[in-house]
């Protein structure tokens, strides 16, 4: 058995400088550390985050007593007893911060206690493929002020012939921005995940990436191809139901159905995540049945890796796409069964990252392990970096064993 011998909890930084939990489980033969991230732009059905000091002071009377004995194999047994120590619906008992870092840690023990990776250990035998890297190479909204008003221009290596080639040209994508930036005179630092933030219009930022785009798909010689990410529920007023925009452009749903649509037209867009306000299965489900044989319309506030919110968006045909946050519901469990019900109703996931990260690695190996078609953890910046890395090398030892 390997058994759970210690549980340890502590509050690091992360990539904003914000508190977050980490956690260190110790297992017979094996030792798991993992992180929770943190969001800016959140959804409001998201699991309840806790104050990173208080909820780590609680969860050594409240959590680890009941850890410690348990075998870390059994990985619905250990995130069952979370949700039972809980005893809320959206860990606002322990917090999801602690529930995530805790579940994910305990995986990679039982991983290191097996000595295989963790991907293989979630995935199992057959897993032999890695997802291609989405990441913004420009961006605004709640993760840059005075940059674009749509949060995330992302680019996705759809041609490549392998990740590290693809996740090589998405940094190349991101220079040749910064280069095409500078052409036109405008001088940026960058947000919260490592794209650039411009003060521009969404206009310009689409035609600097698609020529960044065109530019480099010519020098690599494969396709790559372009999404965002609008994050529309920062845009949306509740109190009017219209999509405020800069300059006192405003748009009502059907307005911006249409606007979207003529973008993924216009730019010949893969990939449109929260298009439209968290609430609105209705009008996601128009614009799906409008564009989504050209193009993955992504839920992540709409859905909040919630599956009971999957499941209203099945019935309504809301989105083709759900985008994975692990932290957004707290448990690799909960995790897998938002991926499986997704993808047992024809609909792609993408496994992300949060604007807030640290060091962690695990988002990687989750990817790998569940099958999802992209992984969005940013272009560059250390924290998303890492990610990037480990990535390349998933993908080199899955290679290995063919
Ligand atoms: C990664 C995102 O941002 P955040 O972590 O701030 O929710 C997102 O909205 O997809
Ligand atoms: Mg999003």
């Amino acid at each position: 058995m390997t058994t759970i011998r210690a549980v340890d909890l502590r509050v690091i930084l992360d990539s904003r400088g914000r508190k977050t939990v980490e956690a260190d489980i110790s297992v017979d033969g094996g030792f798991g550390r993992a992180a929770a991230p943190g969001g800016a732009s959140t959804g409001a059905h998201e699991a309840a985050v806790k104050d990173a000091t208080a909820a780590v002071d609680d969860a050594y009377s409240q959590v680890i007593p009941y850890l410690t004995g348990l075998d870390s194999t059994d990985q619905i047994g250990f995130d069952s007893l979370l949700r039972e120590v809980d005893g809320t619906e959206n860990f606002a008992g322990i917090g999801a911060n602690v529930a995530v870092a805790l579940s994910m840690a305990n995986a990679k023990a039982a991983a290191a206690a097996m000595k295989i990776p963790l991907w293989r250990h979630l995935g199992g035998s057959f897993v032999s493929s890695a997802p291609l890297p989405l990441g913004n190479v420009i961006g605004g909204g709640a993760h840059a002020t005075h940059a674009t008003e749509i949060q995330e221009f992302l680019v996705v290596p759809t041609g490549c012939s392998s990740v590290s080639e693809g996740i090589y040209a998405n940094a190349r994508v991101h220079a040749v921005v910064k280069e095409l930036l500078k052409n036109r005179g405008i001088s940026c630092g960058k947000g919260d995940e490592g794209a650039w933030a411009p003060a521009i219009s969404d206009q310009d930022a689409f035609e600097v990436v698609t020529e960044a785009v065109s530019r480099v798909s010519d020098e690599v010689g494969f396709a790559i191809s372009s999404g965002v990410d609008v994050a529309a529920s920062q845009l949306y007023n509740s109190g009017t139901g219209l999509y405020e925009y800069r300059g006192g452009l405003v748009r009502t749903a059907e307005e911006q159905i249409n606007y979207v649509a003529e973008l993924i037209d216009e730019f010949g867009l893969v990939y449109v995540e929260d298009p439209l306000y968290e609430e609105d299965f209705e009008s996601f489900a128009t614009l799906t049945e409008q564009m989504g044989s050209v193009c993955l319309i992504c839920g992540d506030d709409l859905f909040v890796t919630n599956p009971s919110r999957i499941e209203k968006g099945i019935a309504e045909g809301s989105a083709n796409c759900v985008l994975i946050k692990p932290n957004q519901i707290g448990t690799l469990t909960d995790t897998f069964e938002a991926i499986s019900l997704a993808q047992k109703h024809g609909m792609e996931t993408v496994m992300s990252h949060r604007s807030g990260e640290t060091g962690d690695t695990t988002i990687a190996h989750l990817g790998c392990a569940f099958g999802c078609v992209f992984i969005k953890t940013g272009v560059v910046g250390g924290e998303r970096t890492e990610k990037l890395n480990e990535l390349i090398r998933i993908e080199e030892s899955m290679y290995e064993r063919k």
